[in-house]
Order: C-alpha cells, then structure tokens, then sequence
C-alpha cells in the first residue's frame, strides 16, 4: 500500500477550455464553489501535498492547492498548449513524493474514496488508469514519479495520446463500474448546467 506521504495529489485545470467560450474550466462555478474545489475535497487530507496544474490565474487557484504549477515549458518548435499528457509530465517533475494521482478539474463527481480505491487498485503496477465499466478515463490515474523522464522523451517525439504512452508501461485498470456517473464532465455550458440539474436532483440533494 501507498502510504499518505509517499503520495502528491494534483488536479488537472491547464486546458484551454475552448467548448466553455475560451474561459477557464476549473474556476467555473458549479453547485456553490469553482468547479475545481468539488475535485479538491477528494484530494485534501488524503496526500502529502495537493498541486493544481493551472497555466492561467494561479492566484484564484493558489487558494485551493498547497502549490499551483504551470505546464513546463518545452524546448522545442511546437509551443503552445499539448494537452493533458504535458500536464501529467509538469506534475510528475513537480512531485517530490513517489506517486502522483491526477484527477482533472471538470469532473466534479468523482468517487469520495477516489484515493483509496486507486491505491488499493494499482498493485505491482506502475500505472493505474480509472475504469467506469465502459470506458477508461485516462485523467484519473495513479502514476509512479520516477516516470517522467521516460514521458519526457515520448513528448520530445510529439505523442499527445496518453492511451498510447500508457499501453507502454506496466500499468493496469481500477474497476469503478459501481460508479458510472462518477465520471461525468463538462465540456459546455450546456452540459454544466444539466449535470448541475442532475447532480442537485439526486437523492443526496446536495453535490459533495
Ligand atoms: N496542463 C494541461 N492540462 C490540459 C491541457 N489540455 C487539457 N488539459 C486538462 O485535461 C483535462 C481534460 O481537458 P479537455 O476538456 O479535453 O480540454 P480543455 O482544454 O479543458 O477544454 P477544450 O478546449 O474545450 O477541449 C482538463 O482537466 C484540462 O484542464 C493542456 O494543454 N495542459
């Protein structure tokens, strides 16, 4: 098992957040608080130190996080935003524990135990990704630090998929198919405002 000090908590909030108008995700609120704070509570308590992975307004987000960490910069021609998988990497360099989890900043759903059930399910693994039954969800994952030179090199050669970096390694699934709707996130104002509806509307009346 991970014990809590070997383990860094960071929430993914680096997108651009293009379908929501441009604006930043993470900060949105969302049944009372940013969007950000429902993945937070998770997280908190649960992990030697919580990182948020922002690339705009660190300050708002400072609030929530021990440490808020841009996207390391890249030296090469690209430039830019390259998505998820670079935040992974800015979190695994920024990680001074053995373990990282990441969970991104638009799923405000996510299992209570989140931490727990990725700890018991990663094993003799060095990866292992959330799985809703159906589908993988390669955001909520628990990942061994000592892997980001090896991520470093893949980015270097311009991969973006993190499916594809993770078929690589020792890595397996956490079978959370009691908790489909765990994974629920919103891309859209639009879907924002149902899952809010949804979520306010369910038996427990309140988002957690
Ligand atoms: N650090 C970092 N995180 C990213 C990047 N792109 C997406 N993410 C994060 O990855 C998760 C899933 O992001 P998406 O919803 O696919 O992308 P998005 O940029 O937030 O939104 P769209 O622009 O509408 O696709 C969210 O937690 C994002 O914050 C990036 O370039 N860098």
């Amino acid at each position: 098992m991970i014990p809590t000090h070997d383990l860094t908590g960071m929430v993914l909030a680096g997108g651009e957040g293009r379908r929501m108008g441009g604006r930043d995700k993470g900060l949105e609120p969302f049944a009372g608080l940013p969007l950000v704070g429902h993945v937070v509570k998770r997280l908190e308590g649960r992990v030697a130190e919580l990182l948020i992975n922002a690339n705009r307004n660190a300050d708002a987000y400072r609030f929530f996080a021990d440490r808020v960490i841009a996207d390391v910069v890249m030296d090469d021609a690209e430039g830019g935003f390259k998505g998820p998988l670079m935040g992974i990497y800015s979190g695994l360099r920024a990680a001074k524990t053995p373990w990282l989890l990441v969970a991104p900043c638009d799923s405000p759903a996510l299992p209570d135990d989140l931490v727990a059930r990725m700890v018991q399910g990663v094993g003799q693994h060095d990866i292992a990704v959330a799985f809703d039954g159906e589908r993988l969800h390669p955001v909520v994952a628990l990942l061994r630090t000592s892997l980001a030179d090896d991520l470093a090199a893949t980015l270097a050669v311009g991969e973006r998929k993190i499916d594809r970096w993770y078929a690589r390694h020792n890595w397996c699934k956490v079978d959370m198919s009691d908790c489909p709707d765990a994974f629920a996130n919103l891309n859209t104002e639009e879907e924002k405002l149902h899952l809010e509806k949804v979520l306010m509307g369910s038996s427990s009346k309140e988002v957690k």
